[in-house]
């Protein structure tokens, strides 16, 4: 595996970026859509490259568009593109497939998430290097949050205090990322809720608000201001 960047670096990131961006609307894939003239995933690539511990990434992309994003990416930083698949969990699996069984540490992370800061991506790692099998970054929710029936009836409202909301990257033991996926029956919309269903801990780290989730129009709007921000 040639696609290397600090080989003093102990972490692999796995990036799903093959999603359509149907809630985004009409338009290319998501990760190829701009944000302040560059696609979401060339943000996230360079964010993501500037952790000093990454050794290696390895980007799922739309099937189609394999070749088109090494060569978008290859001025950004070296990495590896695998074809993606059909749900998210998928295009992770297609893409840990291809990390190398030496990496200890396996970083999942969003190319929607595309403003999440090296910082972040260092915090995380720190913990699973300190021990725990599985760690997530999350903030705490903001608003109250009600259970409600199909029918717009107010069921209860719910404790919110034992409630976060949960970001990428997710850091993983590599063996219990991997095992988690080999287990994985039914879907799952992040990789930590693999790992739950093994019966393993999971471990929250403190979130990063540039870490949002670009998912409707308004969030593009959001990010060209947190990326000025940020800059
Ligand atoms: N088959 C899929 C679906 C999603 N993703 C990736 O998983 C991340 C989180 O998914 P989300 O933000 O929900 O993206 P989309 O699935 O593209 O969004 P939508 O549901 O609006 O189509 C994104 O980086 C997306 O590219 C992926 O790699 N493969
Ligand atoms: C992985 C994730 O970003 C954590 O919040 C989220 O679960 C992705 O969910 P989506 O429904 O695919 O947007």
């Amino acid at each position: 595996m040639t696609a290397q960047l600090n080989a003093r670096g102990d972490v692999a990131v796995v990036v799903p970026a093959a999603g359509a961006g149907v809630r985004l609307g009409p338009g290319a894939p998501k990760a190829l859509r701009l944000l302040e003239g560059e696609p979401l995933l060339v943000h996230a690539i360079r964010r993501t490259a500037a952790a000093p511990s990454v050794r290696m990434i390895v980007v799922a992309a739309p099937p189609a568009e394999v070749e088109a994003v090494h060569d978008l990416l290859a001025p950004v930083a070296p990495v590896v593109v695998v074809a993606g698949g059909a749900e998210r969990q998928d295009s992770v699996a297609a893409a840990l497939a291809v990390v190398p069984g030496d990496v200890g540490i396996v970083l999942v992370h969003d190319a929607a998430r595309c403003l999440a800061p090296a910082e972040l991506f260092e915090r995380v790692a720190a913990a699973v290097r300190d021990g725990a099998d599985a760690v997530i970054p999350a903030l705490p929710v903001v608003d109250t949050i009600k259970e409600v029936a199909a029918d717009g009836t107010v069921l209860g409202t719910v404790d919110r205090s034992v409630l976060r909301a949960v970001q990428t990257p997710q850091g993983f033991r590599a063996g219990t990322l991997r095992a988690a996926h080999a287990a994985a029956a039914d879907s799952h919309t992040d990789d930590a809720g693999a790992v739950e269903k093994l019966g393993r801990p999971v471990l929250c780290v403190p979130g990063s608000d540039f870490a949002m989730k670009i998912t409707r129009p308004i969030d593009l709007a959001l990010a060209t201001h947190l990326l000025k921000l940020s800059a």
